[in-house]
Parts: C-alpha cells; structure tokens; sequence
C-alpha cells in the first residue's frame, strides 16, 4: 500500500512519542499485563475500585475510571472525593454523598480536554469518529494505526478511536493483531455511518479520470459503484481517505480522484463529482476506543465484552468454548480469527498417512454481556478451562446511539 505523507498536517509518528517513553515507565505499576487472564482482569477492576475508594487517586488511575483527563481542568473539576486541608473530613463527608460504583463508570460521550489519537490526517473518518466519541476532545492525527497504540501507552494521548469492522468491507485485521500485541483496554465503541463522495480537483471531469485512489476500506465498500459509473480506471490503496484528497491537491493532480468525505472536500479545496457512492446507503464501520485502563463493567445499560482466546491444541476448541455462551442465552456479536503469530503452524503426525500442516490461530469473539454479570463471569471460567491463553480486551457500553444512513458526512454535527 502507498504511503502518502501529507504536507500540511503532519500527524504523529512513530519516533515522535519515543521522547516520552520514561513518563510511561514511570506510571507502568499501574497497567495490565498483556496475557492477562480472566480473573487479572477482575482483579485489575477491583484494585481500581478499592484505590478509588480508599481515596489513593492517582493520577493514572482518575482518567482511566471516569473518562476525564488529569490536567487541572479534567481533574479538579470533578472534584470526586471530599476531602479537607484541615484533615477534618468527618463534616465533609457528613454533607456530601459518599463516592459510589456508579461514579467511577466511565462519560463516553464526554471528550472534554481530552487527546484522542486516531489514524490518518484531518477528515478522515476515524477523526469524526473520535469525534462522536469523545465531543470536543482535541484529536491527534496518526500516521499508521501502531502509532495511535503507542500514543496511548507514551502518555501522549489519552484515548485512541481505531476502526476494527465496516458492513461492507468487513474486518480491519491490522487492528485485531494490535489489539493482542498492545497492553490498551476497550473502553468503549461507536457506530459511524460512512457516506463515500469521488473528490477531484475543480473543473475535472469524470471522463479524464485514469485513477481512483483511497484507504483499501474505502475502495472496497465502493468497488461495485465505481464500475457502475463507468470508472474503468485504476483503484489505489493508500493509507487513509482524508490522505488521499490531500495527495491529490497538494500535487494538483488531475487524472485523479479520491474517495473520502465531504468534510475532506471542503478541507483540501476539492470538488465532489460524485456523492453517496458506497454500495450500501446503511454503510457503517465500528470503532473502538482504548484506554491504557480497564473500565469498571456495570449492569445498568448494555454491554458488550470482547475477548481473545487461544488453544495448543487448535480449533477442536471452538465449538466448546461457543457452548459456553450458548448455555447462558449470551449472545455473540461477532468472531474474528487471525493467524496465531507466535505458533503459525502445528505439524499432526498421523501413524501411516503423512504429516498434516494445520494453521494456528487467536479467535476473538465479542459478546453482548458485562463482565459485571455472574452469567459472563461464569462462562469465560468455563471457556478458560478449555483455552490456554484467554484474555479479556474489553467489557464496555455498547453503542446504542440512532443514525441516519443517508445523512452526509459533511452535516456531521461534530465538532473536532
Ligand atoms: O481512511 C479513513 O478515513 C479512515 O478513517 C479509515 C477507515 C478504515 O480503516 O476503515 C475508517 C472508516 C472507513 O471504513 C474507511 C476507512
């Protein structure tokens, strides 16, 4: 895939945010490990929980709990627990209400001060998603999807907004292999309904075009479109759609068209030659936010929890493993299998047939439970028992928000 570096706005990069690596080193007590099995992750909740309520805030555990940053804004506004110079709580705490499970929970919906990173370059999709995410967080561009993960864990943003799946181009595989690579928690998802327009310079016609170049996802979800527009021209990757409409001005280009939004229309000066070309009107991809904590899972709205799982003894597992959610009425939203990295292939001697080659792989499977609910907890007992590395990426909100499929990118009410 080309990788166009954008002239104007340059996003983070991989070297950048190695020049903070001792902040992170300084505050790593407080995280995850990365083979966290189940009963780490409930005790990684519980230690959140206790600290919060034995009042030891510290500054990495206050934004991952409530979804507020530690600047002065974000912290002190809170103004979470009663506490007294005069050491004299007792009056304190007689006034104000006790500190309760509910308000450690995370605000999703509140960015406030807030850095979320995201990959690409300003009017991409991922930037309206984080977004609607977090409003008014301040959102810094990424280079490649790695970099918004170690943003996160370099201490330089606080949140990422990374896509993982779309309804017509399907998974984000990258992302998954993140996912398992990186020590980052889901703490929540959006839904973005993604509304495609071909971009071109002003004044080019449709008939002059020799190329269409986008984020592969953006080809994908518009391939039968472009055909039927008559585009027999080339199709390009490149790294994100916003990307492409800013390649395409910056080098005044003019066989050449994007697929992006209108957003990065107006952003880069380009005309929309066509708009709403996504093969489906009800066309969405789903994001997830990350946090280098856990949030505390609740039961008071709906939950979704995803995890990954392995077995030595490869996918036999599965079908086991699927029984445990099927026997407590939970339902799965999705499974992803990706190829398992560290063991890609089991030899399997057969006496007299021959040695078979069988492919290894990490399955994830999201489902529609909170780790707050014995049901969940019981199952994913039951399906360690059978997997030899289990771990839990996530129990988080789901997003129940309404949309509107032919609403186009470019009235989004998002402010960024
Ligand atoms: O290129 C962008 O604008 C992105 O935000 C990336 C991305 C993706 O990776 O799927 C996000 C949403 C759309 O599905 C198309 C592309």
């Amino acid at each position: 895939m080309r990788t166009l570096l954008p002239s104007s706005h340059t996003p983070a990069t991989v070297t950048t945010p190695r020049r903070r690596f001792f902040i992170h080193s300084a505050k790593r007590s407080d995280s995850f490990t990365i083979n966290s099995s189940i009963s780490d992750w409930q005790s990684s909740c519980a230690i959140l929980s206790s600290k919060v309520n034995s009042q030891q805030q510290s500054e990495s555990l206050i934004p991952a709990v409530n979804g507020y940053n530690n600047s002065a804004a974000g912290f002190s506004d809170l103004n979470l627990v009663p506490f007294d110079d005069n050491n004299d709580n007792s009056k304190i705490q007689s006034k104000k209400k006790p500190l309760s499970i509910t308000d450690l929970s995370p605000a999703p919906m509140h960015g406030s001060n807030l850095r979320v990173a995201y990959q690409g370059v300003p009017g991409a999709y991922s930037e309206a998603a984080a977004g609607k995410a977090y409003p008014n967080c301040q959102a810094i561009p990424c280079d490649q999807f790695e970099v918004a993960f170690q943003a996160v864990e370099l201490w330089i943003a606080d949140r990422a907004v990374l896509p993982v799946e779309n309804s017509l181009g399907g998974s984000i595989h990258r992302n998954y292999d993140l996912l398992l690579r990186h020590r980052l928690h889901i703490v929540g998802e959006v839904q973005f309904p993604v509304h495609h327009c071909l971009l071109a310079l002003p004044g080019v016609r449709k008939e002059f075009l020799t190329r269409v170049i986008s984020h592969p996802q953006g080809l994908a979800q518009c391939e039968h479109t472009l055909t039927k527009l008559g585009l027999n021209v080339a199709r390009e990757a490149v790294d994100d759609t916003a990307g492409a409409a800013e390649f395409i001005a910056a080098n005044n280009i003019r066989d050449t068209a994007a697929i992006a939004s209108a957003r990065a229309a107006e952003i880069y000066g380009l005309e929309i030659l066509e708009d709403g070309i996504q093969d489906d009107a009800s066309n969405v991809t789903r994001f997830v936010m990350l946090a280098r904590e856990p949030i505390i899972p609740r039961t008071d709205r709906p939950f979704k929890t995803s995890i990954v799982f392995a077995h030595e003894k490869g996918t036999c597992v599965l079908f086991k493993v699927l029984s445990a959610f099927a026997f407590r009425n939970i339902s799965l939203t999705k499974i992803e299998s990706r190829p398992n990295h560290n063991v890609p292939i089991r030899l399997v001697d057969e006496a007299n047939v021959g040695t078979a080659k069988h492919f290894e792989y990490m399955f994830y499977i999201d489902f529609e439970a909170s780790m707050a609910e014995p049901r969940a907890q019981n199952a994913l007992a039951e399906v360690q028992e059978f997997t030899s590395f289990l771990r839990v990426l996530g129990s988080y909100p789901m997003d129940m928000t309404s949309w509107s499929p032919s609403s186009s990118s470019s009235s989004s009410t998002f402010s960024l």
